[in-house]
């Protein structure tokens, strides 16, 4: 079915670009606001300015602060807030939702208490079969996109007919998104990452180089990818632009909220110091770290980095505590 108009619940960073993205692609997009000022901004204006100044959005984008409004008619439902809310947020939009419309996640992360992936919380709570939740994933900085600079994603749905429709309405000049049928690999793929990249962040923050960088992306991934063989993913999503790709982008931009977290905590300032130079946008690892590290213990999985991450983030450990911890790790076959 050809996707012609696109809710997109969230206006952020990344949920304002990609109703750009979309918007560009060609279909009518309506942005819905949490607050009604942005909301009024975006029409008056065309452009985002507290997520992202200086873009102007295209004509055929428009805005509401209405969940009614936004999703009346919607082909596809872009869901583009914090994983932590969604849950609470989809729960109040649940009776608005069109019958048949692809459920698309743009969230990274793993819900705490649930330890659920974010297409697990949207099919329990709008009562939908998995091949009608699509999810959006991988290296995707949103500020890069948002002036066209070129990438790639995928489109994950256990439906292929219905993520090669949601390509067709996401596809253009500056985006190519790829398909694929692994929810659970791109998805963890997503999450994870966010977690290393805070490992990264603080290594960077204590005046480390490209060696270390490399080495926990490297095991970064190998941690990953050993949650995912626990939970039925296929090994090779790992190596694409899901696995590999988002987790590079993001250990090494200074764009990512995730990295810039971790460098704070590196040059020694606290957690809530760190909170606070985010400005109130999400660093998903900081919540995902607790949640993945309990999954990968149901499942009798080992990752070490996350331990860390979690154990820095939650239970006191200093930076230099961990990096000591990691190095002094017994000594093991690549492999295991
Ligand atoms: N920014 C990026 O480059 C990318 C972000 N993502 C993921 O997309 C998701 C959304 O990220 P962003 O748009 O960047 O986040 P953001 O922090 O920039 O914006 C979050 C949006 O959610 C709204 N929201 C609704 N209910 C909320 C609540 N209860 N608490 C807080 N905010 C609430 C906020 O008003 C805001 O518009 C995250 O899971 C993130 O990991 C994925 C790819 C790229
Ligand atoms: O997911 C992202 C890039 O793909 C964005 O990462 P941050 O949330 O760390 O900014």
């Amino acid at each position: 079915m050809a996707i012609e108009r696109v809710a997109v619940l969230g206006a952020g960073s990344w949920g304002t670009t990609f109703a750009k993205v979309v918007a560009d692609s060609g279909p009518e997009v309506v942005l819905w606001a949490r607050r009604q000022e942005i909301a009024s901004a975006i029409t008056e204006t065309r452009v985002n300015d507290g997520y992202l100044p200086g873009i102007e959005l295209p004509a055929n984008l428009t805005a509401t602060s209405d969940p009614a409004k936004a999703l009346d008619g919607a082909d596809a439902v872009v869901l583009a807030v914090p994983s932590q809310t969604l849950r609470a947020n989809l729960s109040a939009w649940r009776e608005l939702l069109p019958a048949d419309a692809t459920l698309v996640s743009l969230s990274k992360g793993v819900e705490l208490g649930t330890l659920k992936r974010m297409s697990e919380v949207i099919r329990e709570v709008a009562g939908v079969d998995e091949s009608q939740v699509a999810v959006v994933s991988g290296p995707n900085l949103a500020k890069e996109i948002a002036v066209g600079q070129p990438t790639a994603t995928v489109i994950a749905c256990t439906d292929h007919d219905r993520a090669v429709d949601l390509q067709h309405a996401c596809s253009n000049s500056y985006f190519r998104p790829y398909t694929n049928t692994d929810v659970v690999g791109c998805e963890l793929g997503g999450a994870c990452k966010n977690v290393i990249a805070l490992a990264c962040g603080m290594a960077a923050g204590m005046g480390y180089g490209d060696n270390t960088m490399a080495s926990i992306i490297t095991r970064g991934l190998a941690e990953t990818a050993r949650l995912g063989a626990a939970l039925g993913a296929d090994p090779l999503t790992f190596a694409g632009l899901a696995g590999l790709g988002d987790l590079v982008a993001t250990c090494a931009s200074p764009l990512s909220r995730n990295r810039s977290f971790g460098e704070r905590l590196g040059r020694g300032e606290t957690l809530a110091q760190a909170q606070e130079a985010a400005h109130g946008q999400v660093a998903e690892g900081v919540k995902s770290c607790s949640s993945i590290r309990e999954l990968a213990a149901a499942h009798g999985v080992d990752m070490p980095i996350t331990e860390g991450v979690h154990q820095v983030c939650h239970d006191g450990l200093s930076v230099r505590a961990l990096g000591a911890a990691l190095l002094g790790r017994d000594r093991k076959h690549e492999r295991q």
